[in-house]
């Protein structure tokens, strides 16, 4: 399965994609990184796996469609099959989502519907629920809004602060996001889950 990474920040979630043999020798390969921020750290992880970035820049285009356009022009001749957004900080517009129906995927580290949006772990935090957890989805022209394909609870320990709680959240989602792929590329092969 070809795929493309989209992330804007830290890239912890890219790694735990780019690191895992399981998903290599599953079939997985990661054609490229998409980053809309020349200073992401996600890049200098991204060339840790040897892994080609595209970096594209909103503000060097006049609109978001003209913006994707210029993604959907290097990812074509990548034939690339699924897309996973890993902390990606754009809303895709339906140029991107027309050009890949049903095969882009989001992680969120909140159960959706609660939380949606920015700052998910910080809001779910000071809410004070003792329960949060993490949701990966199709993605749709809504924000966080698109089927759910599987969704994680973490409790909140009597002692968390928001970074502890933060740690194991992100801990979560590492391993729920390689297993979500894993049962994509297992379908993809004809593997039966059973
Ligand atoms: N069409 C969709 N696009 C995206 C989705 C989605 O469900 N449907 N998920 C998001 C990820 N995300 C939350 O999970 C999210 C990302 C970005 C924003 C947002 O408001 N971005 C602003 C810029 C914010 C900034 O620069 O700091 C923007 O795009 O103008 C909300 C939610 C990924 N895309
Ligand atoms: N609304 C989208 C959103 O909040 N996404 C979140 O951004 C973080 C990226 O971390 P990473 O760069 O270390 O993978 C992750 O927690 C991801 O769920």
């Amino acid at each position: 399965m070809r795929a493309a990474i989209f992330a804007s920040g830290n890239g912890s979630n890219f790694e735990a994609i780019a690191k895992s043999n399981e998903l290599k020798n599953a079939g997985l390969e990661i054609e490229v990184l998409v980053c809309d921020q020349p200073d992401a750290h996600v890049i200098q992880r991204a060339q840790k796996y040897h892994i080609p970035v595209l970096v594209v820049k909103l503000s060097d285009y006049p609109n978001r469609g003209l913006y994707e356009q210029a993604i959907i022009e290097k990812l074509i001749p990548l034939k690339i099959e699924y897309i996973f957004l890993a902390g990606y900080m754009r809303v895709v517009t339906p140029v991107l989502l027309g050009k890949y129906p049903k095969r882009i995927i989001n992680i969120h580290p909140s159960l959706l519907p609660k939380f949606s949006g920015l700052e998910a772990i910080e809001r779910a935090f000071a809410s004070g629920d003792e329960v949060t957890g993490v949701t990966i989805h199709y993605i749709d022209e809504g924000v966080d809004t698109g089927p759910i394909i599987k969704q994680n609870k973490v409790v909140r320990l009597k002692n968390d602060t928001v970074d502890s709680l933060a740690q194991r959240i992100h801990q979560t989602e590492h391993q729920m996001y390689r297993q979500v792929i894993l049962d994509l590329l297992n379908k993809n092969n004809g593997v039966d889950k059973k």
